[in-house]
C-alpha cells in the first residue's frame, strides 16, 4: 500500500507528542451557530465549499434519491471487509462503487469495483432497467458536479450559502424554540478568554491514537464502527481501539468539555430563514414533501445566485444524458455510495479529539485520488415520517442532523469545524483540503445516503489497463502451431521478471480481489463476469510460463552464469506470490469473513488440488520453492 511521507514510526512519536500536549482536554470546534464559524472556515477550511439543497434541480433530487433507495432495495449496498494495520475490519457504512466501466477504486487494501453508470440511452445489458436507471441518474449527478465543481469562482458557492447561514442564524429562528441553542452559546471556544488558543500547540494525527496508520492510509480505516450481526466480531477485534475512541472523561477547562452535552445547538441552528415554516407546520422534512410544496418552502432561502436559473431551470445542458462524457475540468470518474441507517448500529463511536459525537466514517484523507482534484458529495437523508410526526415543533431535518467534520491534519492549535447537512446538500472538497485536512463524518438520527464523486487515480486501476499487461507478459509466449507446444520467447531474467510480476498483479490485484468480495457484483450486474474470466484465462496462461521458467532453470548445461540470475529472479517472484497467497487465504477464512451469508462470502479463487490435470503448476509452491532453493545452493 502507497504511503505518502513520513515513517510510521516518526509519525507515532509525533502523535504521542501532541497527544501528551493535549493531555485530557478537548481541541476546540466550531459550528454555524459559533461565533467565528464563518471566519474559520474562511481562514482554516477555504477549500470546502458548500451547495445547499436548493441550488440543485429538484428533478435531480428526485431521481438521485430515488436511484439511492432502488440500490438499497436491491441490496447493493455492503459492508466492505477492509484491512488496517494488517487487521481485518468491516466498514460502519455500507457502500457500493458506480463509474465509468471498467474502473475500479483501491482503499484500504480492497479494490472495488464499479457498476457501471451508464451515459447514454443505450442502456447496457448488464443489469435490469430499474438498476440502470439508478446508475444514469447517479452519472447525472456526476455530470452536474463535474460542471458545478471547476465551474465558479473561488469561493463562489459557499460564499452565498455562508450569507445564508449567517443570516439564519442572525435571525434565529425562533420558530424553532430551541432553547439549548443558547445555553451552547457558554461553550463556544471563542468564549474561553483564549484558552483555545492558549491550550494547543503541535498535536498530529491525535485521530490516529486508535488507528496509526489513519493519516497516512486515509480514507476509512477500523475507526467505522460496529454493527448489527458483526458486532460481537468486530467488537472483539476493537476492543482496544474502542477503548481509546472513548470519550475522555476529565473535561475541566475544557472550552468545548460542554460541547457534546449541548449539541442541542446544532440542531437549534437552522437553513431555513425564519418566517419559512412550512416544515415546522407540517412537522414533515422536506423529503416528505410534495415537489410543488418542497419547491415553496425552499424558494424563500434560495441563493441569489449566477447560476441559479441554469440550475433550477428544465434546461440543463450539462445533464444532457445523450453526452457520454463529461463537461468541465473535473472528470469525476467513480463515485463511492455510503449508506447507514444510525438505529441499526449497535455502537458508533464518539469522535475522541473534539466531541464531536458518533462518527460514521472516522477521520481520514480520502485516498487513491488524482493529486489535488476535488471530491463532490451528494447527501441525502432520509426522514422518518413516524418521527417526523411526532416533533411537529422541530423540524425533523434539522434534529439529529448529519454532519461533516473538518480538522486540519497535524495540528491542535486551529477548532475543527462541523457542517451540519440537510437532505440534497451538497458539499465540494477542493484545492488541497484533502491533502492538507481529514475530514469525518457524524451520524445524525436518520438513515443516510451519501454520493462522494472522485476523480479516482487510475493509472494501474482499469480493465484496460490490466489487460494490456496481460497481453504485454503473454506476448513472451510462444505455441508451435502444428505440435501445440509451448515455449517462452525471451528468456532475459529482467524481461522474466517483468511478466512474472504481471502474474502477481492480474493474480493478487485484480482476481483475489475480485473474489475476495464474493458474488458481489455479478449479483447486482455481469458487467465484470466475461473480462474476470478472461483475465482470468490470461493469468493460466502466465501459470504455464512459470513452468516454462522453472523448466528452464532446471534444465542442465545451460552457462551456469545465466541460470543463476534466472534462478534468483524465480526464486524472488515465486516467493512473493507464496506469500501473497497465503495473505489472501488468511482474509478469505478469517473469523470475520466467517460471519458473512454465503453469497457475499469471500472466495478464495483461484484455487485448486494438487492433482488437477488443467493446471501446469500447484497452488502451493512451497516444493518448487525448496527445488530453485536448493537448486541455487549448488551452484
Ligand atoms: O458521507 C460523506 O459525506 C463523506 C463520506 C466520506 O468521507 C467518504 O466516503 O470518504
Ligand atoms: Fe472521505
Amino acid at each position: 500500500m502507497k504511503r505518502s511521507g513520513g515513517s510510521e514510526s516518526e509519525k507515532r512519536r509525533k502523535r504521542r507528542r501532541l497527544l501528551q500536549e493535549l493531555g485530557d482536554q478537548r481541541i476546540p470546534f466550531l459550528g454555524p451557530s459559533d461565533h467565528g464559524f464563518q471566519q474559520l472556515w474562511e481562514t482554516s477550511y477555504s477549500g470546502l465549499a458548500l451547495r445547499r439543497s436548493c441550488s440543485l434541480p429538484e428533478e435531480l433530487h428526485g431521481r438521485v434519491e430515488a436511484a439511492l433507495l432502488t440500490l438499497r432495495q436491491r441490496g447493493c449496498f455492503l459492508r466492505d471487509l477492509v484491512k488496517v494495520r494488517d487487521r481485518d475490519v468491516f466498514t460502519a457504512v455500507s457502500r457500493v462503487l458506480l463509474g465509468q466501466p471498467g474502473t475500479t477504486y483501491r482503499y484500504l487494501d480492497t479494490r472495488l469495483f464499479t457498476i457501471p453508470w451508464h451515459a447514454d440511452d443505450q442502456r447496457g445489458t448488464c443489469c435490469d432497467p430499474d438498476l440502470s436507471a439508478a446508475c444514469k441518474a447517479l452519472w447525472e449527478l456526476n455530470c452536474f458536479f463535474c460542471s458545478d465543481v471547476g465551474h465558479r469562482k473561488e469561493g463562489d458557492v459557499f460564499k452565498q450559502c455562508r450569507k445564508e447561514l449567517v443570516g439564519a442564524i442572525e435571525s434565529k429562528p425562533s420558530v424553532e424554540g430551541d432553547t439549548e441553542s443558547k445555553d451552547s452559546e457558554e461553550s463556544k471556544p471563542s468564549d474561553d478568554g483564549g484558552d483555545s488558543e492558549s491550550k494547543q500547540s503541535e498535536e498530529g494525527e491525535t485521530e490516529s491514537k486508535h488507528s496509526e496508520d489513519w493519516d497516512i492510509e486515509s480514507k476509512h480505516s477500523e475507526e467505522e464502527g460496529p454493527s448489527s450481526k458483526q458486532d460481537a466480531a468486530w467488537e472483539s477485534r476493537h476492543s482496544d481501539e474502542m477503548g481509546d475512541m472513548k470519550p475522555k472523561q476529565t473535561e475541566l477547562g475544557s472550552p468545548t468539555g460542554s460541547k457534546q452535552h449541548s449539541e442541542g445547538k446544532h440542531t437549534g441552528w437552522k437553513h431555513r430563514p425564519a418566517g419559512s415554516t412550512e416544515t415546522e407546520t407540517t412537522g414533515l422534512g422536506p423529503q416528505e414533501k410534495p415537489v410543488a410544496e418542497l419547491k415553496h418552502s425552499l424558494s424563500g432561502y434560495h441563493i441569489e445566485d449566477e447560476d441559479e436559473d441554469q440550475l433550477s431551470g428544465q434546461g440543463c445542458s450539462h445533464l444532457n444524458p445523450a453526452k457520454t462524457s463529461c463537461p468541465g475540468p473535473a472528470q469525476f470518474n467513480v463515485t463511492l455510495l455510503n449508506y447507514m441507517d444510525p438505529a441499526a448500529m449497535s455502537q458508533l463511536k464518539e469522535e475522541p479529539y473534539y466531541g464531536m459525537g458518533k462518527m460514521a466514517v472516522g477521520w481520514h484523507h480520502d485516498e487513491n485520488l488524482v493529486s489535488l482534484s476535488p471530491v463532490a458529495v451528494y447527501s441525502y437523508s432520509c426522514h422518518d415520517d413516524d418521527k417526523a410526526g411526532v416533533s411537529s415543533e422541530e423540524g425533523p431535518a434539522e434534529k439529529g442532523c448529519w454532519r461533516i467534520g473538518l480538522k486540519v491534519a497535524w495540528d491542535i492549535h486551529t477548532p475543527g469545524l462541523t457542517l451540519p447537512l440537510q437532505s440534497g446538500d451538497c458539499y465540494y472538497m477542493r484545492d488541497d483540503l484533502n491533502r492538507t485536512h481529514q475530514h469525518c463524518v457524524l451520524a445524525g438520527d436518520s438513515a443516510r445516503f451519501s454520493s462522494t464523486h472522485r476523480v479516482a487515480e487510475c493509472s494501474t486501476g482499469t480493465l484496460d489497463y490490466i489487460q494490456s499487461r496481460c497481453r504485454e507478459a503473454l506476448s513472451n509466449l510462444s505455441t508451435d502451431p502444428e505440435t501445440g507446444t509451448h515455449s517462452l520467447l525471451s528468456l532475459l531474467p529482467a524481461t522474466l521478471q517483468g511478466y512474472e510480476e504481471i502474474h502477481n498483479e492480474v493474480e493478487f490485484e485484480w482476481l483475489r480481489q475480485y473474489w475476495f468480495q464474493g458474488q458481489r457484483y455479478t449479483r447486482f450486474c455481469s458487467w465484470w463476469a466475461r473480462p474476470m474470466e478472461q483475465l482470468e484465462n490470461d493469468w493460466r496462461e502466465m501459470e504455464l510460463m512459470t513452468q516454462l521458467f522453472l523448466a528452464a532453470v532446471e534444465e542442465e548445461g545451460q552457462p551456469e552464469e545465466g541460470r543463476r540470475e534466472m534462478a534468483e529472479t524465480l526464486l524472488t517472484a515465486l516467493t512473493d506470490r507464496q506469500q501473497h497467497r497465503q495473505t489472501w487465504r488468511d482474509r478469505c477464512h478469517s473469523s470475520l469473513a466467517q460471519t458473512l451469508p454465503p453469497e457475499e462470502a469471500p472466495v478464495d479463487r483461484p484455487f485448486w488440488a494438487d492433482d488437477d490435470p488443467s493446471m501446469p503448476l500447484p497452488f502451493d509452491l512451497a516444493d518448487i520453492i525448496n527445488r530453485v532453493e536448493s537448486l541455487l545452493w549448488r551452484m
